[in-house]
Formats: structure tokens, sequence, C-alpha cells
């Protein structure tokens, strides 16, 4: 039997250009100013020397695998993803649709335990790998913060990272799991879309997967670029309220993922966000009379109600611009 390549989708549309890779055993100045110029430039960047064990990447993974392995009336008592539990092909509420299947989980520790009564026959077992995943990346994405609160030269450089700190940090975790493409004749090479364009609304991303490709990005100029996949790595996205606080000068990246392989693609992704109650606004430091607020203040329940109530690949942030004129001036509509 033919089956399709594993490797990425490469239509006239993509380019392989080189990804940054950032090492974080490195000295910190030069890794700060590093990160920054890859949030500016795509939004995107990978991680290695992240410090998060090995072990603990592992036994999410398989809590996972052993989970998606279950037959579908087992994982739909964990669903449906309203938004939080197991879904299926449906994403969010307005119709988006993917070729995948998924967990999503607020990160609070209570409802996590809750939740796994329903996913594993061992609650315990999981709830624990799920709470020390989430440690390990909630350190990663905070030690990443202060960063690019450092390369960014700003007056308070943990002003990011204590969102994600706070103990009502919104931060959510989802483990999407792509099937194989099992019989070449139910797959439709002109649609293999596993996760529509979109950008993340969080304020930032880190992403791991499993050896199975399928992840791309997009760049400014409107062409996709495939990432490699490397299960030693963290993939990091930049997401709207960094871009939104950083009065977008780092880019909230548009990602996809299209599959087709042969091997099921697994990834996880924790989604650091403030508490629901806190205001984003572009930070002062990022505000001059020659770059005027460019957003105006927003609290992150509302961004997450708009996002909410708009389909996958909408444009949030859009609504949240302040319009202003060539001169800088604001625009009275
Ligand atoms: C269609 C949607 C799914 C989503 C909520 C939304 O209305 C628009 C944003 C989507 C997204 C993308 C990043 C994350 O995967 C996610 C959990 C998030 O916070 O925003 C999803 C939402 C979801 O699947 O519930
Ligand atoms: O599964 C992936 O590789 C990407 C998924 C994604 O972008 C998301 O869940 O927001
Ligand atoms: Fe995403």
């Amino acid at each position: 039997m033919v089956v399709p390549s594993p490797s990425p989708i490469r239509s006239k549309k993509t380019k392989a250009v080189g990804i940054p890779v950032i090492d974080l055993s490195l000295n910190r100045s030069a890794i700060a100013e590093l990160i920054v110029n890859a949030c500016e430039d795509y939004g995107f960047f990978k991680v290695v020397n992240h410090g998060v064990p090995k072990e603990i990447i592992g036994r999410l993974e398989e809590e996972g695998l052993s989970f998606f392995a279950k037959p579908s009336s087992e994982k739909q008592k964990a669903g449906p993803a309203s938004p939080f539990g197991y879904g299926c092909k449906n994403i969010g509420f307005n119709g988006d649709r993917g070729e995948l299947e998924y967990l999503l989980l607020h990160t609070n520790p209570v409802s996590i335990s809750e939740r796994s009564k329903a996913i594993s026959n061992d609650p315990t077992e999981f709830s624990c790998a799920v709470t020390d995943y989430i440690q390990g990346v909630r350190e990663l994405c905070c030690e990443i913060l202060d960063l690019i609160g450092e390369g960014l030269w700003l007056q308070d450089k943990m002003v990011f990272s204590r969102m994600i700190r706070d103990v009502h940090s919104d931060s959510v975790i989802r483990v999407n799991h792509y099937p194989a493409v099992k019989d070449v004749k139910e797959w439709d090479p002109c649609d293999p879309i596993g996760f529509g364009e979109h950008s993340d609304p969080q304020i930032l991303t880190i992403l791991r997967s499993n050896d199975v490709p399928g992840l791309q990005i997009r760049l400014r100029d409107g062409l996709w670029v495939p990432v490699p996949p490397d299960p030693t790595e963290f993939c990091v996205f930049v997401g709207d309220a960094l871009e939104a606080m950083t009065n977008g000068r780092l880019m909230s990246v548009r990602h996809r993922a299209l599959t087709s392989s042969v091997k099921a693609r697994l990834s996880m992704m924790y989604f650091g966000a403030p508490p629901l109650n806190a205001w984003i606004s572009p930070l002062p430091d990022m505000v001059s009379p020659q770059k005027p607020s460019l957003y105006r203040p927003f609290s992150w329940v509302e961004y997450k109600k708009a996002a909410y109530s708009l389909r996958l690949g909408d444009r949030r942030l859009d609504l949240f611009k302040i319009n202003t004129s060539s001169t800088g001036d604001k625009v009275e509509l």
C-alpha cells in the first residue's frame, strides 16, 4: 500500500528558513537579546537545554497516549470540551473543525484532580503526571518571560512572569492527538488540516511534540514555514497578550498544524495566561510619542470572551486596536 509521506507538506507557499534555536545554558544577556530578536522577527523560537526533566515529559506523553488509545465511548466520558475536557474534531464553539482529538485542562490543581476522574482509571497517577509537567513548563515559561523583560530593558523585568505565577493565573494545558493516516483512500491531500491557522490568545505558549511533523508558522510576509519536530526541544510562541503589552513590538505568531503521517502526532501545549481580572495594556516602557499606544486597555476576561465569540482564525487583537492616523494622532470615529 502506498502511504502519504511523513515529511511536512510544502506547497509553493512554504519555504525553509533558519528557525531560531536558543540554548538556554548560554550567557544570560546574550540569550535575552537573541530571544527578543526572535520574538520580534518570528514571534517564535525553539529552546534547547531547557531544564525540564525528560522523565516528567515522558510521563505526560505516556498518560496522553494511553488515554487516546481508549475506545471512543470511554473517551467521551471526559467530554465534551466546553471548553475543558475531551474534544474530538470540534475546536471551540463556532464551527471550527480539525483532524484531531484533544484534552484541554485548566492548570488549577483542584480542577485537574476533579477532571482526572473521568480521564483515567488511575486518577492520582494522571493528575500527578499533569501537575508535575505543569510545574516544569511553568518554570520554563517564567524564565523565558524574565529573559524577555531583560532583553527589552523593562524597569519591571518580572511584569510578565508575575502574571503566570499568580495563583489565580488562567493558564491552560492541552494535549493534541492527530491520529495516523491509516488508509490512503481516506486521506484527502487537499485538506490535511489538523489544526487551522490561528494565533494563541495568551502571553506565551510552550509546545512539545513527539517526532511527527505538522507544525507550521507564518512569517510576516505570509509564507508558511514547516517546523521540524524534535522531542528534546520546546517550541515557544508569542501570544496576543504579549503582543499587546509590548505595544506590537513582539509579534503574536500565526501557526497551524497540517498532519498526514503514518504515525500519530502528539503535542502538549502550556498556554501561560494572566488571572481573569488582570489588565492588559501596552507597558509604559513600550510607549512613547513616536510609538503611541496601539491597543486600549482590556481585562483578560474581556479578551477571552472575545476570543470565544470568534472563529479560530479571526484576528481578535484588532478589536482592541486604537485607530491612529499616519501622524500618530488618535482618530475620532
Ligand atoms: C475557536 C476557538 C478555539 C479556541 C477558542 C476559540 O474561540 C478561539 C481561540 C482558540 C484557542 C487557540 C489556542 C488554544 O488552543 C486555545 C485553548 C485558546 O486559548 O484559544 C484555543 C481555544 C479552544 O480550543 O478552546
Ligand atoms: O498541535 C500542534 O502542534 C499545535 C496546536 C496549537 O497550535 C494549539 O493547540 O493552539
Ligand atoms: Fe496554537
